[in-house]
């Protein structure tokens, strides 16, 4: 039977959504049904309903969430009573190593997740300009984490 798994981004230039659709085509290969959705036209309660997460984003200005994306941000990020202990998750962060807050935003999903009370069950990986390989890394390192969860649970 195929598990749902929720796959969130937040783009400007197209770059995260190009990530979390190839995650999207690697989940569906490995048996899950994964749901994708734009941080620019979801709510943070779409995080209540899943148990697996993956969220995919870029940094603009300085250290902010993509356009469009500010009030999804808002939501988890500076929601200090949101509960989030049933949600176990993974993040992969675009940025430019040449701006002084590298990442920021993907970190910031990151320590926000982990402060609801969700399991963070993949290492957030840091995208510099050159994200293609890493971002394939990151694929394969989460699905094998939950390949293995799985045949534990068989
Ligand atoms: C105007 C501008 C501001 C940016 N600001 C940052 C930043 O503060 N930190 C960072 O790590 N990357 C920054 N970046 C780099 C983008 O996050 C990076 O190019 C990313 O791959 C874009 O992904 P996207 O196409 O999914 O939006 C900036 C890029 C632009 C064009």
């Amino acid at each position: 039977m195929s598990k749902p798994l929720l796959i969130l981004f937040g783009t400007f230039s197209g770059n995260s959504e190009s990530c979390a659709e190839k995650a999207a085509s690697v989940a569906r290969q490995r048996g899950y049904d994964p749901v994708l959705e734009n941080m620019m036209d979801s709510t943070a309660d779409v995080l209540m309903q899943f148990d697996t997460a993956l969220l995919i984003t870029s940094t603009y200005g300085d250290g902010d969430p993509p356009d469009g994306t500010e009030n999804f941000y808002e939501q988890v990020v500076n929601h200090p009573r949101f509960r989030l202990e049933h949600l176990r998750y993974s993040v992969l962060a675009l940025g430019d190593s040449c701006y002084d807050r590298f990442c920021q935003c993907g970190k910031d999903y990151d320590e926000a997740l982990e402060a609801h009370g969700a399991t963070r069950f993949h290492t957030r990986v840091d995208c510099d300009i050159d994200y293609e390989d890493p971002c394939d890394a990151w694929i394969e390192g989460v699905f094998a984490i939950l390949a293995e969860e799985r045949l534990l649970a068989a």
